[in-house]
């Protein structure tokens, strides 16, 4: 597995060292380790109370380790936790809106505290209200909106301070499938316009969808850390499946083709591989050369929620069970 260890340290948006956060007797955070380089996603992935929102609440200077050090854009967590502030937006698990006013006034009111010129605040608010697709509703009371809608708000007023670096705190939970991707795309653009992401969630597919790089924490520590393509190769079992109609075909593959697997009653083949076009081009290559042709070809690849069970042996919060807050 690759690290980032010989990133230059200013290309880095988030550096933490040693993180160690107990209450009481309950360690839940045992000196952990994190290095986000700017510009990227990274996703802090666990089961529901591994410390993913302990660590966000650490990183965001809202709460303060017991050991440890981090630079946040490049300022000391401790000794400059007013720069660290200045440089970072928050999005929590409970959110920042006020469902008294309207989604407008939130804005406003996030651009007051951001001490925005009057002027600058109302065109910020307006773009970022259009940009979220909020125009509509800008003027109705917050606690008509929608979860979705109360997502996409609380991002926004988060975007109101341009931070350069956004914690996300399970930023999809109890939201229905499509409000779901409205939320992934609104990270991805976010992204691609410079910001650095930090992104909790217990859903594998999403981080699989958005992350550059995947630390899995469970038991206070970082069981792995990698991109989403080097943690699912952690687990074997990737391989593709030729199943044929003819007999006499089938075994004159199985001849042609070196390492598989029989499955004779179905007349089927399964031979290793992580599924990349070379690895699927050589096997059509083979069959080409033995002059075969397969009925049905199937690629099967890991997901990361194989690589979660290897690594924690704890079954996976699903994208259909929603937890209850
Ligand atoms: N202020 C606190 N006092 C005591 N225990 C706490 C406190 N805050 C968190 N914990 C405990 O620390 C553990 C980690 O909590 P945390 O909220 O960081 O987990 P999480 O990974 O974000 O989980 P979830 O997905 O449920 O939000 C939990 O066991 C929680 O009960």
């Amino acid at each position: 597995m690759t690290t980032n260890e010989h990133e230059p340290e200013h290309e880095l948006a988030i550096a933490a060292t040693g993180l160690r956060k107990a209450y009481g007797d309950r360690t839940v955070l045992d000196g952990i380790d994190i290095r986000v380089p700017a510009g990227t996603v990274f996703s802090l992935l666990g089961p529901n109370g591994a410390g993913k929102t302990t660590a966000v609440n650490i990183l965001s200077t809202l709460i303060a380790a017991d050991g440890g050090e981090a630079r946040i854009a490049g300022h000391d967590l401790t000794a400059e936790a007013q720069a660290v502030r200045a440089a970072i937006g928050v999005t929590g698990q409970f959110s920042a809106v006020d469902s008294l006013i309207t989604g407008e006034e939130n804005m406003l009111l996030m651009a007051d505290l951001h001490h925005l010129p009057r002027q600058r605040g109302r065109q910020v608010t307006a773009e970022l209200l259009e940009r979220f697709d909020l125009t509509e509703a800008a003027r109705k009371p917050a606690s008509t909106y929608s979860g979705g809608m109360k997502r996409r708000l609380d991002i926004a007023m988060t975007l109101v301070g341009s931070p350069r670096i956004i914690f996300l705190d399970e930023p999809t939970t109890g939201l229905d499938p499509r409000s779901r991707h409205t939320m992934w795309q609104i990270i991805r653009e976010l992204v691609s316009g410079g910001t650095t992401v930090f992104l909790t969630t217990q859903y594998l597919d999403e981080a699989d969808q958005l992350a550059d790089r995947i630390a899995v924490l469970n038991g206070g520590r970082l069981v792995a850390e990698g991109s989403p393509e080097e943690l699912k190769r952690l687990v074997p079992g990737g391989h593709v499946r030729l199943r044929f109609s003819d007999p006499a075909v089938y075994e004159r593959a199985a001849t042609a083709l070196r390492e598989t697997t029989r499955d004779d009653e179905a007349l089927a083949l399964q031979i290793p591989s992580g599924g990349s076009q070379r690895e699927l081009r050589a096997i059509l290559d083979w069959l080409d050369a033995a002059g075969v042709e397969a009925e049905e070809m199937s690629v099967h690849t890991p997901d990361l929620d194989d690589v979660f069970f290897a690594l924690t042996g704890n079954p996976v919060a699903s994208t259909d069970k929603e937890t209850v807050r």
